[in-house]
């Protein structure tokens, strides 16, 4: 009862907020005419009891033996998965639809999530591959002129499970003590503690193909670019046009905006597509994306790279940047927590430069193991892990983060124009000079 009391109230001063701006300039108006201020109505969308009065109904086992009650939102049932944290302040929508963190349960270490409920220009992907959500406290209300949907809401519709009224200070602490923990989430109150302990001791998430589930089935081409009123950078001025190949492991839709806005036509193919049906499209350049799980575990993928590496321009995002290592020569290995958030500072060691980036990654590049030419041009100073690097007589280049941001900040988007520069080089070399003529070459000497 008290819920729908507050509810009415919310709405009436919605509509006073409404008519008051009514008479103001158009400008100023619009954005308004869509603000809405919502009580959650995940009760109704999940038939389960109203917050804040709800009692806990959900478990969280984690491999280590601790038990974590929990209120759920979202959807019920049992999922297994690994658990990261994350230090994003803001932005998780982007998060909740990154295919990279398929597999894992995402735990927000702001303290206060979904006030600004979903909208509808926010989307990554086309649907969430996280294994669920685990937050401290979920927001009453939503208030955003973006707004179109509650978070609960949200979840429940994609099938994602959420707790809230989780010490996420607590988890994140013994994640940075003892390492990256297996979890199982569950509603289901006729299984035992014992029972999800050993489900999540018999589950790991090393060694699994996860880029297959998250890819797209079949080729598609993008043209579009970021909307106009978000561009901070590009504002369309760029009409030279490359036609690119960008391998979707999971690939996050703002790179593909952000490479169409920097004058890229993008044919982007599935994580299978051969290497050779690639190069039959004489693409001016190559993009592998980022994408979920252990980057050893998909060798069909390195030997992909492998086989593109030397003929065009290659750019390589986290998980693209870790095949390239691997095609390279290189080995990858599992960090103890991995990086996610939007406040990593990395050095660019080629300008001195320190970006503040955004992040999501459990694995990296040992640089040691990498050949010699090959050179590491960015290093995380939070702990000292390679988060880039180049080959330039190749013109191959890659980044452990993310230059496309979203969410995150905009250092690092300078590195976009950086690809589109290595393309334009090629491009205007005579063609005895060019990547594909010398690996030509360079096969019928061998
Ligand atoms: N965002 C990504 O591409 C992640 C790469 C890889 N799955 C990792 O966790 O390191």
């Amino acid at each position: 009862m008290a819920t729908k009391a507050f509810g009415f109230l919310l709405s009436d001063l919605t509509t006073r907020f409404d008519s008051k701006l009514s008479s103001s300039s158009p400008k100023l108006r619009a954005p308004f005419l869509r603000c809405s201020l919502h009580v959650s109505s995940h009760a109704a969308a999940t038939g389960k009891e109203q917050r804040p009065w709800k009692n806990s109904d959900a478990r969280l086992v984690l491999e280590d033996g601790s038990i974590w009650k929990a209120k759920s939102f979202g959807a019920s049932g049992t999922q297994v998965g690994e658990v990261v944290f994350n230090t994003s302040l803001t932005g998780y929508q982007e998060i909740l639809t990154d295919p990279s963190y398929a597999g894992q349960f995402v735990l927000m270490t702001n303290p206060h999530i979904g006030n600004t409920g979903i909208n509808f220009d926010d989307e990554e992907s086309r649907q969430c591959f996280l294994a669920g959500l685990v937050i401290r406290s979920l927001s009453i209300s939503t208030s955003n002129w973006r707004c179109a949907e509650p978070l609960g809401d949200y979840l429940a519709k994609r099938n994602i499970m959420g707790i809230y009224d989780v010490d996420t200070r607590a988890i994140t602490r013994r994640l940075r003590q003892d390492g990256s923990l297996i979890g199982v989430l569950s509603t289901d109150n006729s299984k035992t503690d014992e029972e999800l302990l050993q489900m999540s001791r018999s589950w790991d998430i090393v060694g699994i193909d996860l880029i297959s589930g998250v890819s797209c089935k079949s080729p598609y081409e993008w043209v579009d670019q970021t909307a106009q009123e978000w561009d901070f950078n590009t504002n369309g001025s760029h009409r030279e046009t490359f036609r690119i190949v960008a391998y979707d492991f999971g690939i996050k839709l703002n790179i593909l905006r952000r490479l169409a806005s920097y004058g890229c036509k993008i044919t982007v193919v599935p994580s299978t597509w051969p290497a050779s049906e690639t190069l039959k499209l004489k693409p001016d350049g190559v993009l592998f994306s980022n994408g979920p799980g252990d980057p050893s575990a998909v060798p069909y993928a390195v030997e992909t790279v492998k086989n593109i590496l030397g003929k065009v321009p290659v750019f390589g995002i986290c998980m693209g940047h870790q095949l390239l290592g691997q095609a390279l020569g290189g080995k990858t290995f599992k960090m103890k927590f991995g990086h996610h958030g939007g406040n990593h500072p990395v050095r660019n060691l080629q300008t001195g430069h320190v970006e503040i980036s955004a992040q999501n990654h459990n694995y990296a590049v040992d640089p040691a193991s990498l050949p010699e030419g090959v050179k590491v041009t960015h290093i995380n100073l939070n702990d000292g892990s390679c988060a880039g690097l180049a080959f330039p007589a190749q013109k191959i280049m890659s980044l452990q983060y993310h230059p496309e941001a979203s969410p995150g900040p905009h250092d690092s988007d300078y590195a976009f124009k950086q690809f589109v520069e290595l393309m334009n080089q090629e491009k205007n070399k005579k063609p005895h000079e060019n990547l594909h003529h010398l690996s030509t070459m360079h096969a019928m000497d061998s």
